[in-house]
């Protein structure tokens, strides 16, 4: 049975502390104020939203279980546990609290590593993630930036933010996202073509 909004908050401010739902209420905002700009329906971006990182302070081994035990994408397991939650979130959402809209679950089942061809709804919570007002790393500044430019350019800019936090750090990379990233760069070069071809085509016109 799907929660109400006001149970589900509850229920999923209680799998954290308190200052990772400071974050997700951030997200939440970010994420209603991009689906208001970029076309998106706000309701289903705050779903999504607030139960994002529902399973992020779960035990590793419970959020294993759940990925093992349930036939999600096991290859995760491969990769360092910060990469799990996501897909325990969209399992949550699902069976838990009763979510039925896929790209609901989808983007939160991809708001950490992005995927090719990613939805609005990916897109816009991913970039929540990233630019939400409590964010204070290296070069998030940049990436609210290109936010205001394009979904695309601003997730862009996040990828290269965690891709080059991961090699300083010599540390394995989850493949999806540099698929994700090569999408998103086609994506806008491809919107660039389309937008330099239109005036010549007009011109032709008239
Ligand atoms: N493609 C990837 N491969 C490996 N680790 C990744 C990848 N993408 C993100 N991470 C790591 O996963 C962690 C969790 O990401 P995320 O849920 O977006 O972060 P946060 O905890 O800041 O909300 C981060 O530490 C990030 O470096």
């Amino acid at each position: 049975m799907r929660l109400k909004r006001e149970e589900l908050i509850e229920h999923v401010s209680s799998q954290m502390p308190a200052r990772r739902w400071r974050h997700t209420l951030g997200v939440m905002q970010s994420a209603i104020e991009l689906a208001e700009r970029y076309g998106a329906d706000p309701a289903r971006a705050e779903l999504a939203a607030i139960i994002h990182d529902v399973a992020k302070y779960w035990p590793v081994q419970r959020q294993a279980a759940v990925i093992a035990d349930n036939g999600l994408d096991a290859d995760l397991l491969n990769y360092d546990a910060p990469m799990w939650h996501s897909e325990v979130g969209a399992y949550v959402a699902e069976h838990e609290y009763g979510i039925e809209d896929r790209e609901v679950i989808d983007a939160i089942r991809y708001h950490t590593s992005g995927r090719e061809n990613m939805t609005l709804l990916d897109k816009i919570v991913c970039l929540a993630d990233y630019i939400e007002p409590g964010r204070d790393f290296p070069g998030v500044d940049l990436i609210r930036e290109k936010a205001q430019l394009s979904l695309e350019e601003g997730l862009i800019a996040g990828f290269d933010s965690t891709l080059r936090v991961l090699v300083e750090r010599g540390q394995t990379i989850f493949p999806t996202t540099v698929l994700a990233r090569n999408d998103l760069i086609r994506q806008l070069a491809q919107r660039e073509q389309a937008g330099q071809a239109k005036p010549v085509a007009e011109n032709r016109g008239g």
